[in-house]
């Protein structure tokens, strides 16, 4: 027997010495009865018991605690634990707070962190796995990545497959058979109490109820089904005309190019639209950027439209109250409403904002049906505020108005559960059609110096859950703006069709 396995060994010895372990009979949290149960709050009595377990859980889990960010307790029985293995193993902790405080920051997860980061759960003892979802969950909320959990002891009654269900490995440092034979080798129990605990295990899984899967990791399950389906099959489950459209047009022109039109010229954009028209799907304007826009111009860029089948998205990206949106939608120099089938949307505002661009078609020649609008939930520059919490409310905006909502502006899929909803990425370029500034290494393909950042085609199709990409400068910069597209066109394609082929 190795050191490490001595050392376990004689610290659940001692685990049913302090008591921790009883035998009797007990009602679990899940509902049913159970002849042992485990009570870990107490070790915090016992001050060497607990440096003992943590010390082990540092040298089990050595590999993954390195690799990780952070390591949160679930709460409240692992809270002791978890402290002593972030020290142990100098990482950070983040504590989940039961309940939301109703001052200050109202943040359910303490501590310093990032979006993006990976954390680790450390739990005392799993049944269902609920607790550690319940968790997972609050964390997920906040942008952290979990992937893992480590429990000190795995009752074996379903949790460690729950969890591996949802996209969390589980560890333990022991499971309850394990435990009994220990204890049973060290004479504390008899062959009877085994037997009991045994025939116990044999009938009593237990199963989580769907409602009690925290939304966060419910809808991963159903994220990773949608972008596995194809664009045809996604238009045909829409609820939402210009999606469905999106999808189509998709599907039958083979692309998922969107060119961003980051010009400050009317015949330029003109030049650029009718250059690249054949290979995109969309085709982004920013009419506030032109020296010299004109009615002219938008019925121009229409008649384009129609002659290379894409869709015209002004990407304005309105954020006012409805009546104020509803305003700038419609009236202005811009008409926007008349002429562009998409707008892009921030969500914070909230709901008005989607009432009061409805609410401008309802008195508009433009039909409702012709006309949709993208959630901006997350944005591709650095530090942006849009994460976490926000991203979250955002996508939950968003699937609630299909009656408007045709997608969604993100860097990421996670959260995204309807199939109609297309995700539109922007930030990509290739490397190779850098001018080398502030290549910051994101993905292979850098920055723009200015907070923007970029991810390759390959990468923002395939680890990001990118339907449509928006390649603006990597296209407007070439020397052959047709030519970049053709290619940006082909290598996005390529990607889409490895990401629904796997
Ligand atoms: O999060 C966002 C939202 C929108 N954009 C827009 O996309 C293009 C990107 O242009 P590049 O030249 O490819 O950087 C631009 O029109 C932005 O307004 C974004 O970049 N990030």
């Amino acid at each position: 027997m190795g050191k490490y396995q001595e050392r376990l060994n004689a610290l659940i010895v001692k685990l049913h010495e302090i008591n921790v372990l009883k035998f009797g009979d007990y009602k679990m949290k899940i509902g049913v009865n159970s002849p042992v149960y485990f009570d870990l709050r107490i070790i915090v009595s016992y001050p060497k018991v607990l440096a003992e377990l943590s010390d082990l859980i540092c040298e089990f889990a050595q590999e993954s605690l390195k690799n990780c960010d952070h390591v949160c307790g679930v709460p409240y029985a692992a809270l002791s634990i978890a402290t002593l293995v972030a020290v142990g193993s100098d990482r950070s902790m983040l504590v989940r707070r039961k309940e939301a405080k109703d001052y200050g920051t109202r943040r359910m997860v303490e501590g310093c962190y990032k979006n993006g980061d990976t954390c680790v759960i450390v739990e005392d003892v799993v049944t269902s796995g609920l607790s550690i979802l319940e968790t997972v969950g609050d964390l997920k909320r906040e942008g952290l990545n979990v992937s893992e959990s480590i429990v000190v002891v795995d009752r074996e009654q379903g949790g460690a497959e729950h969890l591996a269900s949802l996209g969390i490995k589980m560890r333990s440092l022991a499971t309850l058979t394990e435990i009994m034979y220990i204890l049973r080798d060290a004479g504390k129990v008899n062959d009877e109490t085994v037997e009991k605990v045994k025939a116990y295990l044999k009938q009593s899984r237990v199963t989580i109820p769907s409602d009690r899967v925290p939304t966060s990791l419910a809808t991963k399950k159903i994220a990773d089904e949608r972008l596995k389906t194809t664009f045809e099959a996604r238009a045909e489950k829409s609820s939402n005309a210009m999606s469905a459209k999106i999808l189509r047009l998709i599907a039958s022109k083979q692309t998922t190019l969107c060119v961003a039109a980051d010009v400050s010229n009317a015949d330029k954009v003109l030049e650029l639209a009718n250059a690249v028209g054949p290979y995109i799907c969309i085709f982004k304007t920013h009419v506030d950027a032109l020296s010299d826009f004109s009615k002219k111009f938008a019925q121009e860029l229409q008649q384009l439209a129609k002659v290379h089948n894409f869709l015209i998205m002004e990407d304005r990206k309105f954020g006012d109250i409805g009546h104020t949106a509803s305003l700038q939608y419609g009236a202005g120099c811009f008409q926007i409403a008349d002429w562009a089938d998409l707008v892009t949307v921030h969500a914070i505002p909230g709901p008005g904002i989607i009432d009061g661009l409805i609410n401008c078609l309802e008195n508009s020649k433009s039909q409702l049906k012709d006309r949709a609008c993208f959630i901006v939930a997350e944005m591709s520059s650095k530090d942006t505020l849009a994460t976490g919490s926000y991203q979250s409310a955002a996508i939950k905006l968003a699937e609630s108005r299909e009656d408007f909502v045709a997608g969604i502006v993100s860097q990421s899929a996670s959260g995204i559960s309807l199939p109609g909803l297309v995700q539109l990425t922007p930030g990509v370029r290739t490397s190779s059609s850098q001018n080398g500034k502030d290549k910051n290494g994101t993905s292979g393909s850098g920055g723009d110096g200015l907070g923007q950042q970029y991810n390759s085609p390959d990468h923002v199709v395939l680890e990001r859950g990118a339907d449509v990409a928006v390649v603006g400068r990597g296209i407007t910069e070439a020397d052959n703006p047709s030519d970049a597209a053709k290619l940006y066109r082909d290598l996005l394609w390529k990607a889409y069709e490895q990401r629904v082929a796997v």
